[in-house]
């Protein structure tokens, strides 16, 4: 499956109807992406989770990078991640992300999301660093735009959502685990957002949402640091909500969806909403901005040498 050549824009405040329409447009120009729901047809149990049964993917017109079924007895969606080698986030896997978080979102058949991954002992390693690396500067906006509606979309999700973090979750991979309402993590691995590490800085709404999770004092460390921490210390923090061995990481996010859904669903949508709702309206209301900061500061001479040589740094190691 190749991927998306052409500029796709996603409009901040498009209407209902443009937006679906230009989703459509983009499903069918470019076969980004399938939510189908489980047929009665299809009896398969999913290996992973033995008591979903799963969606085949159609060869045709289905993405390779973002596998999405909906098992259409307990409404949950499961979403998995499989753009090798490392599920790293470039404008084309995040439009695939927005358009079937937007399908799930307006299906009324799903109330609950599980994020995942197909790529061994890799959750998502954050944003895919070549998009940043001497970018085409629209291109750059764009990029940056559809993370910040990304977030936008999960943090602010009616859909009941977890993230099965079944390997190494850096950066934006933290972003997309924490922008959920539950994290489940297998054992061994780093979580964190390391941007600083980079040479990078993680933006306010980055800092707005770990604040959110774990606190002030532990966030503004964690944060100046760039620490990566394992799964363990991740838990203490409050970062995630439960440690347990791999193959049970899915199993247990569904567990966990279930208890959730025993809550009346209005009063618990109206509750989501008032926590979150200060800390998404502040990204609208600094959307512009902060697209105009991001480019500004990613397009300096200096973070360009700065990314140049971690990317070196990654391909020595991956030697
Ligand atoms: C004052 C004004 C302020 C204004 C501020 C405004 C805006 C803010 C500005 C900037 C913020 C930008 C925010 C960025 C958030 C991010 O997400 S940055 C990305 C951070 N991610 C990482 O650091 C992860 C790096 N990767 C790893 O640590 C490891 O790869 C791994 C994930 C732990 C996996 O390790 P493993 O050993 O299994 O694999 P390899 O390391 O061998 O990697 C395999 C292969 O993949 C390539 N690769 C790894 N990560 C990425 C990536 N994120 N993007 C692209 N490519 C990646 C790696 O290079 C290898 O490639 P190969 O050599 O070609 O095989």
């Amino acid at each position: 499956m190749g991927q998306v050549q052409s500029r796709l824009t996603i409009s901040p405040t498009p209407t209902k109807l443009a937006w679906m329409m230009h989703l459509r447009m983009l499903t069918t120009m470019h076969g980004l992406c399938e939510v189908r729901q489980c047929s009665k047809r299809w009896k398969n149990l999913c290996p992973q989770t033995k008591n979903l049964q799963k969606c085949q993917m159609s060869s045709a017109g289905s993405s390779e990078m973002l596998q999405v079924t909906v098992d259409d007895k307990s409404g949950i969606a499961t979403m998995t991640m499989c753009r090798p080698p490392v599920n790293s986030l470039n404008l084309e896997f995040l439009t695939q992300i927005n358009i079937a978080l937007e399908k799930l979102e307006n299906s009324k058949d799903c109330s609950g999301l599980i994020i995942t991954s197909k790529i061994p002992k890799i959750f998502c390693a954050g944003l895919d660093i070549m998009e940043m690396y001497q970018p085409n500067v629209d291109r750059l906006q764009e990029f940056w735009r559809t993370l910040q509606e990304m977030y936008i979309r999960l943090y602010g999700s009616q859909l009941i959502t977890a993230a099965a973090i079944n390997g190494a979750s850096p950066a934006g991979g933290c972003l997309m685990a924490m922008s959920c309402d539950y994290r489940v993590m297998a054992p061994g691995y780093k979580i964190g957002l390391n941007e600083t590490q980079l040479g990078i800085v993680a933006p306010f709404w980055f800092q707005d949402l770990i604040i959110n999770t774990m606190g002030f004092r532990q966030s503004e460390m964690a944060l100046q640091l760039g620490t990566l921490f394992t799964s363990e210390e991740a838990l203490n923090l409050g970062m995630v909500d439960k440690i347990v061995p791999q193959e049970q990481v899915m199993e247990t996010a569904i567990q966990e969806i279930h208890k959730w859904k025993k809550i009346p669903g209005f009063a618990r949508q109206i509750t989501k909403s008032a926590l979150r709702k200060p800390s998404i309206d502040k990204l609208h209301s600094k959307r512009e901005e902060d697209i105009a900061n991001f480019r500004d500061f990613i397009t300096k001479d200096s973070i360009q040498k700065t990314l140049g040589m971690y990317i070196e740094s990654l391909k020595k190691k991956a030697k």
